[in-house]
């Protein structure tokens, strides 16, 4: 049996810089995909026009068959006037990281009202914002990694009842509620799904270092809240991979002072995984809008490039992900469900 899906896109993905992103960047296409909306948490962030663009042009220089499209990290660097160059130059969105939630989120934002003019110009010249939804760990308020998403709910609401006009995307969404306020709000505002999240559980990361990201994957209703909206067809939920890949080392670490990495890798197997676990819970017939159709019509970004082939073993045959991950010079990467088979493989 053969699938073919038109140009699929990521709308979420991590590029990251140097050595590492030679490795990772011809994943994308290795993993069937187009188009990759690269994320800006590198060291240090990219928080000017001027740096996406050389940004990109060096993803390019490394991959030049996928269409890369830029964001901002939001910071009080980004200014009304640095808006209006952005949306000049082509960059698509600008990115909110709260302070101290994930890998290099330390110049994150403390207050959403203090963007409030860069916001107003962002609707104005329709660049999208996204929203990494969950608010810092506090102890005092009984905040933790497990309610910090329904936490950030309320600002979400804030935002677009402030700003109606403004393109939002909520980004990896994980709770029955996120998919609730999602549907509870207009047009405007969309949310990406990571394929990890359609398949893991609180119980699959606690103890599990490879499949541990932020936000970490929530309960069973939780995750079946996710694959029924992805089996609804619902046009404003679409994938946004979060592949986000880490060292070895800074994964699966042997000191008792060193914390664990927060990411999980998928970019070299993504469609065929998308496909493999949309199968396995009845959402195959989904495949094109999720990984395509639906979030290409949300970011405006028309079909470029020649369809993908995607091909199911046939009696029964599968195809394994690689046990040892993916090595360029000194770096590698280990991809989710490492040395696992899965149905699906793209087509050469
Ligand atoms: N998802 C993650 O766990 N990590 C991401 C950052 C992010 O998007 O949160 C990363 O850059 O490693």
């Amino acid at each position: 049996m053969d699938l073919s899906i038109t140009h699929p896109a990521d709308f979420h993905v991590h590029l990251r810089q140097g050595a590492l992103s030679e490795l990772v960047t011809p994943h994308v296409r290795k993993g069937g995909f187009c188009t990759a909306y690269v994320m800006p948490n590198l060291k240090p962030p990219i928080t000017t026009t001027d740096q996406a663009l050389v940004y990109k042009a060096t993803l390019e220089a490394i991959e030049p068959n996928v269409q890369f499209l830029m964001t901002l990290y939001l910071s009080p660097e980004l200014t009304p006037d640095e808006i209006r160059k952005a949306k000049n130059a082509g960059i698509v969105g600008v990115k909110s990281y709260p302070r101290g939630v994930t890998t290099n989120s330390d110049g994150g934002i403390e207050s959403y009202e203090t963007y409030y003019p860069v916001f107003e110009v962002m609707q104005e010249v329709d660049l999208v914002l996204n929203l990494h939804g969950e608010i810092p760990s506090d102890s005092v308020h009984n905040i933790h990694i497990l309610n910090a998403e329904p936490s950030f709910l309320p600002h979400l609401h804030k935002i677009h009842s402030t700003f109606p006009r403004l393109r939002i995307v909520l980004e990896h969404a994980t709770t029955r509620a996120a998919i609730e306020a999602i549907k509870a709000c207009g047009d405007t505002v969309a949310c990406t799904i990571t394929v990890h999240h359609l398949e893991l559980t609180v119980d699959d990361w606690a103890g599990q270092s490879w499949n541990f990201c932020k936000p970490v994957a929530k309960y069973p209703d939780d995750r079946q809240a996710l694959r029924d909206i992805v089996k609804e067809g619902h046009p404003r939920f679409f994938l946004g991979s979060d592949s986000a890949p880490h060292p070895p080392r800074n994964k699966s670490t042997s000191t008792p002072s060193c914390g664990c990495a927060a990411g999980i890798y998928t970019s070299p197997i993504l469609l065929p995984l998308t496909a493999h676990i949309l199968e396995s819970f009845g959402a195959l017939d989904r495949l094109e809008g999720f990984v395509g159709t639906f979030g290409r019509d949300f970011y405006k970004i028309p079909a470029i490039g020649s369809k993908v082939v995607l091909k199911r073993g046939v009696n029964g045959a599968t195809f394994s992900i690689p046990e040892g991950g993916y090595t360029l010079k000194d770096e590698s990467v280990v991809p989710f469900w490492a040395g696992k088979q899965i149905n699906w493989t793209i087509s050469k």
